[in-house]
């Protein structure tokens, strides 16, 4: 950005210089800006990466096309490329946007929408592109992604070059007709016309295509990024214990990604505004001069003191007003459609969680409850529904007013000169047009509004949910007791366990876990067992004291309802480790040794597993994972409870004879588990209400 800065520099010199010899005014204008903007290019270096890439563009255009207009200006632009020279506002109109990306970037809303934009466009990761016909070639992604967003822009604007070169093909052909000249009007069609709509065409497929691939691109980056640190260090789970602060992960990390980058049917993301913006931008500044230069026609009324820019004064604060009084009436919207996303969310979790649980809801005839739930959670999406309407009613009567009035209001201002007969029709329409596009781009909040505050609400899901993941990660990084150390035990020392709420459940002065020595934990209900567990597995993030587990020790947990995931049998007994890590006759001795031989010619159907085995056969299922893991410690968290008494002892035995080298820990209320353990801790009330571990000698 520096070396850019300097070249705008020596250009704003070299343009002060020009003006000076030419006595050119528009040159000094054009100096003083390119100046503005050196200093904007140099202090964007600390700017947001996504808005860099404009700030770049933008002011490499302002030295381009000012060079260009300088070389004319002193004749020195050949005669023959007279008709390929940028309009004579080009850089000015450049550099002013240059200033403007660093003015933005400074706006609250704007700062927040660009943090999650730069998290894909300052990725250090490697992304693979191809250009054809050239081969594919690796690059870090977020090169990637800036050269497709410059050569996106490049198109954009020779977009619209090539409608301001057809505006001047449609004088001439209109003129030709008049003319009844017939090869001027062959000549325009097929030598002009022909050509320019081809490349026009040929540029509008390739801004399409490109700007897909961008997208998905993008989507699919933020995507992993979302779902990574969502899972990263147990997230997820502190986010769920911890409750309020994200809705609905899923739909954050399904909808909002996708509505961010690219909006949904009814709204743009924050690619399609920023192009949206430039157009809006390039139309502002261009008729602004064109209506600056036409308010010399305007005096004051009945005086003969003219205001430099005028008219674009007028419509500066009619555009003004019209905006802060848009705002006011919608500015409860973005809530509104924040909700909206929340309830939906939930609607549709709820239908997929009866799903899940069909059996027992039919069990229990559930479905009258359900479908009162169901419709409770429906008619609050209703209720949001309306009240949106409300506000959009609100909101349209203002805006629809005022767009049925803004194109009447420069003839009434323009009428009176023209009944005085100081300006001609023609001046006065022109004048409206000019008044017409200045305040059409002026408004771009009242015309966006509705779909603005849609994006608003994705953004502030977006920012919630970061920092939601922020706050949990912090909390289990603030609260970690689990600490590797030497030795082949697991020791506890001054550990307390709370809840979410902050009240203090289970107190642990000192504990060992001694390796080899199988473990039974019992105690009533509610005394924390299962919590003690999870804070050894390191998941459970409200403990303080210390936890001393073996160096490099593979834990694993056996639950009472254990997870078995989507796909195929296979993928349930390896999980979390990939099919390809077990051999087949591994597998297939781990279901026979599980009591589980007839689920063998099973193993590679995909079903809802979770669904069709009964509970004794999936904790059947996750002992037979422990079996292919292997672990060094084995946690079993009432994982047998389901099968009978006698099935629960072959299981053990099995157990003992297969993990010879795994030291077993199981939580059990059933006194025929004591056979099995060499060591039996209970749970025992201790003072203030809190439980403690205590040894048991059986008799
Ligand atoms: N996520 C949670 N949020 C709030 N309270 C919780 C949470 N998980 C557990 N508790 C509470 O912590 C206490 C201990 O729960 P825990 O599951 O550890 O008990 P337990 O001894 O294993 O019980 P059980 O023998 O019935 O399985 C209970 O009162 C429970 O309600």
């Amino acid at each position: 950005m520096q070396k850019l800065s300097v070249a705008v520099a020596v250009f704003a010199v070299l343009a002060a210089l020009v003006g000076a010899h030419k006595g050119a005014s528009d040159l000094f204008v054009l100096a003083g800006a390119a100046a503005l903007c050196a200093y904007t290019t140099w202090r964007a270096a600390d700017i947001s990466s996504y808005l860099k890439i404009f700030a770049t563009i933008f002011s490499t255009e302002t030295v381009v096309f000012g060079l260009i207009g300088l070389a004319e200006a002193e004749g020195l632009w050949p005669a023959a490329l007279k008709d390929y020279a940028p309009p004579q506002s080009m850089p000015l109109t450049v550099a002013v946007f240059s200033i403007l990306v660093y003015a933005v970037s400074h706006i609250r809303v704007v700062r927040e929408m660009m943090r999650i934009t730069d998290f894909y466009f300052d990725s250090k990761d490697r992304g693979e592109g191809r250009v054809w016909p050239l081969p594919p070639f690796a690059a870090r992604e977020s090169a990637i992604a800036v050269a497709m967003v410059v050569v996106l822009v490049l198109i954009n604007q020779g977009q619209v070059g090539i409608t301001v070169r057809l505006s001047f093909f449609n004088r001439d052909w209109f003129n030709a007709i008049q003319e009844k000249n017939a090869p001027e009007f062959w000549r325009q069609l097929f030598f002009v016309f022909t050509p320019w709509a081809f490349v026009y065409v040929a540029s509008a497929v390739i801004e399409f295509v490109l700007q897909s691939l961008l997208v998905i691109r993008w989507r699919r980056w933020l995507t992993e990024h979302y779902i990574g640190r969502w899972l990263g260090t147990h997230t997820h789970y502190g986010m769920a214990l911890a409750g309020g602060g994200a809705d609905n992960p899923d739909q954050r990390i399904a909808e909002d990604v996708n509505r961010f980058i690219n909006g949904a049917e009814e709204g743009y993301g924050v690619y399609s505004y920023t192009i949206l913006l430039i157009a809006t931008l390039s139309s502002l500044v261009s008729f602004s001069y064109v209506l600056w230069d036409l308010s010399g026609n305007y005096p004051l009324p009945g005086t003969d003191i003219y205001i430099p820019g005028f008219l674009f004064w007028v419509v500066l604060l009619y555009a003004t007003v019209g905006t802060a009084v848009t705002h006011l009436i919608g500015r409860s919207l973005t809530g509104l459609y924040f909700e909206r996303q929340r309830r939906e969310a939930d609607f549709r979790f709820s239908l997929a969680r009866l799903r899940e649980y069909s059996e027992q809801v039919a069990l229990l005839a559930g479905e009258s409850a359900e479908r009162g739930s169901l419709l409770q959670r429906f008619m609050g999406i209703i209720v949001n529904y309306l009240a949106i309407v409300q506000k959009r009613k609100q909101l349209m009567v203002f805006t629809a007013t005022y767009g049925q009035i803004s194109p009447i209001i420069p003839y009434v201002i323009t009428a009176p000169f023209y009944f005085a007969g100081r300006i001609q029709l023609g001046v006065m329409t022109q004048t409206a047009s000019a008044f017409g596009r200045v305040e059409g781009a002026l408004t771009f909040f009242i015309n966006y509004y509705t779909s603005l505050a849609n994006f608003k609400s994705v953004l502030d899901r977006l920012t919630s949910f970061d920092g939601a993941i922020d706050s949990a990660r912090a909390q289990i990084v603030r609260t970690r007791i689990v600490s590797p150390a030497e030795g082949d035990d697991i020791r506890l020392r001054e550990v307390t366990l709370s809840l979410p709420d902050g009240r203090s459940i289970v107190a642990i002065d000192d504990l060992t876990l001694s390796a080899g020595q199988s473990t039974l934990l019992s105690g009533p209900s509610g005394s924390g067992k299962s919590t003690l567990f999870r804070a050894i597995a390191g998941v459970w993030p409200y403990a303080v004291g210390e936890a001393l587990t073996p160096k490099g020790a593979r834990v694993m947990l056996a639950p009472q309802r254990p997870y078995i995931p989507m796909g195929s049998l296979a993928d349930a007994i390896v999980y979390p480790s990939a099919g390809a890590d077990h051999s087949r006759a591994a597998m297939e001795e781990a279901l026979r040794a599980a009591k589980l031989a007839p689920f063998i010619s099973r193993l590679d159907e995909d079903n809802h597993w979770s669904q069709r085995l009964s509970g004794g056969e999936q904790q059947r299922v996750a002992i037979a994972r422990a079996l292919l893991a292997k672990p060094d410690w084995l946690f079993l968290d009432e994982a047998t409870s389901a099968l009978d008494e006698e099935l629960e002892e072959e299981i053990y035995s099995m157990l003992r004879q297969r993990l010879l080298k795994t030291t077993i820990v199981s939580i059990g209320h059933r006194s025929t588990l004591h056979a099995f353990h060499e060591r039996h801790i209970v749970m025992e009330p201790a003072a203030g209400g809190l439980f403690s571990p205590r040894d048991k000698v059986h008799a």
